[in-house]
C-alpha cells in the first residue's frame, strides 16, 4: 500500500499530489503533456528528489530510501532493456541487484519468462525481440524483483495498434495478480479504463479528479476530461429542469438547482439547414467553426451561443453542405443531456 504526497519543485512548475493506493489496486494516472505524471511516478521511485510530502510503503517511511533500496519494478515507455544482455539475463539482473544469488536469479528469471509467455526466447537479445515481447521482457523485468509497488510509464505507447490490444490484454492479467500497489502513467483514456480500477487526473502539478473509470467519464469535472471521454460540458446555473449557461439556457432530463455541470455526447447534437418543425425542446442556430473527419463519421465544431461538438455523418455533411462559416440549426434533446452538482 502506498500512502504519499508528492511535491516536486522545479523552477516553473510545482507538482503536490496525493496518492494513495492499496494493495492489489491499479491506478492510473492521466492527464495533459507536461501535467507531472511521469514527475510523480520517478518521485514514488526514488528518481526525481521530492522536495516536500511523504511517502509510506506498506506504513514504513521511504522518502529517504534510496531508488535502487526501493521495493519497486519499473517498466519504461521505451522498456530500457540492456542491449548486450540476453532475455533471461535481463530480467535476472533485477534479483541479481537485490542480492539473489545468480544461479537462482536466473531460475526466478526464467519462470518469468515463461510467466509471459516467452519461455523460448530466454537467449535472444532486445534486438532480436519485438516491440511487444521487449515490452513483456520488461514486465518480467519488473515483476521478478516481487516489488511491493509497481510503476508503469506509458507501457504501451510504443506499440503498434494490433499488438497493444494484445499486450493490454496480457498487461490486464499480470496486474490482477499482482498483490502490491501498482502506478501507470497514460495518455490513453482507453488502457486507463481497462486497465485500471481507479484514475487520478491530474493537470498543472494536482489532481482535478479521481474515481473509478466509468464515474469519471460519466462526470467529468474538467475540459480535459470531457475531450477524453468525448463529451461537452459545461458550467452553469441549474433552476430546475432548465440550466443557464452563459450564451443559452438548455431544458435537462435531471433537476437541479443551483451551480452544476452539463455534459452531452456529440452524437446527441442534430443539424438541420434550416429550422425545423416540430421544435424540440433545446434549439439554437450556430455557425459552424470547422468539420473534422473522426472514424467513420465527422465532427462538427459550432460556434455560436454555445461552442459544441456534434457528430454527424460523412453523407450528412455532403447532404447539408455542412462547411465553415455556414450557419447552422441544432437540436438536442433533454434526455441526451446529463446534469450533476458542480
Ligand atoms: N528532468 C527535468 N528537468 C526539468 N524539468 C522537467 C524535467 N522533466 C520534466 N520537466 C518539466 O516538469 C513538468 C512536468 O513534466 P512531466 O514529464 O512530469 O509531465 P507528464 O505529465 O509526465 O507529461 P508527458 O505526458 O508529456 O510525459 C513539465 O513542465 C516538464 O517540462
Amino acid at each position: 500500500m502506498i500512502e504519499s504526497r508528492l511535491v516536486v519543485e522545479r523552477p516553473g512548475f510545482r507538482l503536490d499530489v496525493e496518492l494513495d493506493v492499496a494493495a492489489g489496486e491499479v491506478v492510473a494516472l492521466l492527464g495533459p503533456n507536461g501535467a507531472g505524471k511521469t514527475t510523480a511516478l520517478r518521485a514514488l521511485a526514488g528518481l526525481v528528489p521530492v522536495t516536500g510530502g511523504h511517502i509510506r510503503l506498506d506504513g514504513e517511511p521511504i522518502h529517504d530510501t534510496p531508488a535502487d533500496r526501493r521495493p519497486v519494478g519499473m517498466v519504461f515507455q521505451d522498456y530500457l532493456l540492456f542491449p548486450h544482455l540476453s532475455a533471461l539475463d535481463n530480467v535476472a539482473f533485477g534479483p541479481r541487484c537485490h542480492g539473489t544469488p545468480k544461479r537462482r536469479a536466473r531460475l526466478l528469471a526464467a519462470e518469468w519468462l515463461e510467466r509471459v509467455g516467452l519461455a523460448g526466447y530466454a537467449a535472444a537479445r532486445p534486438h532480436e525481440l519485438s516491440g511487444g515481447q521487449a515490452q513483456r521482457v520488461a514486465l518480467a523485468r519488473a515483476l521478478a524483483v516481487r516489488p511491493r509497488m509497481l510503476l508503469l510509464d506509458e507501457p504501451l505507447a510504443a506499440l503498434d495498434a494490433h499488438t497493444r490490444l494484445d499486450i493490454r490484454a496480457r498487461l490486464h492479467h499480470h496486474l490482477r495478480d499482482f498483490d502490491g500497489a501498482a502506478v501507470l502513467v497514460t495518455h490513453d483514456p482507453l488502457d486507463a479504463m481497462v486497465l485500471a480500477d481507479r484514475l487520478v487526473v491530474v493537470e498543472d502539478g494536482a489532481v482535478v479528479q479521481q474515481g473509478p473509470p466509468p464515474a469519471v467519464a460519466r462526470h467529468p469535472r474538467t475540459e480535459y476530461v470531457a475531450r477524453l471521454v468525448g463529451l461537452n460540458l459545461y458550467r452553469g446555473e441549474a433552476d430546475g429542469h432548465a440550466v443557464r449557461l452563459e450564451g443559452i439556457t438548455l431544458n435537462t432530463a435531471e433537476s437541479h438547482r443551483g451551480p452544476v455541470f452539463l455534459a452531452f455526447p456529440p452524437t446527441a447534437v442534430a443539424l438541420y439547414r434550416t429550422r425545423p418543425d416540430g421544435t424540440p425542446r433545446n434549439l439554437w442556430e450556430a455557425v459552424i467553426g470547422g468539420v473534422e473527419r473522426h472514424g467513420d463519421h465527422a465532427r462538427v465544431l459550432l460556434g455560436g451561443p454555445l461552442e459544441a461538438s456534434a457528430d454527424v455523418t460523412a453523407a450528412a455533411v455532403a447532404e447539408l453542405d455542412l462547411r465553415p462559416g455556414e450557419r447552422v440549426w441544432a437540436a438536442l434533446k433533454a434526455t441526451e443531456t446529463h446534469a450533476y452538482p458542480a
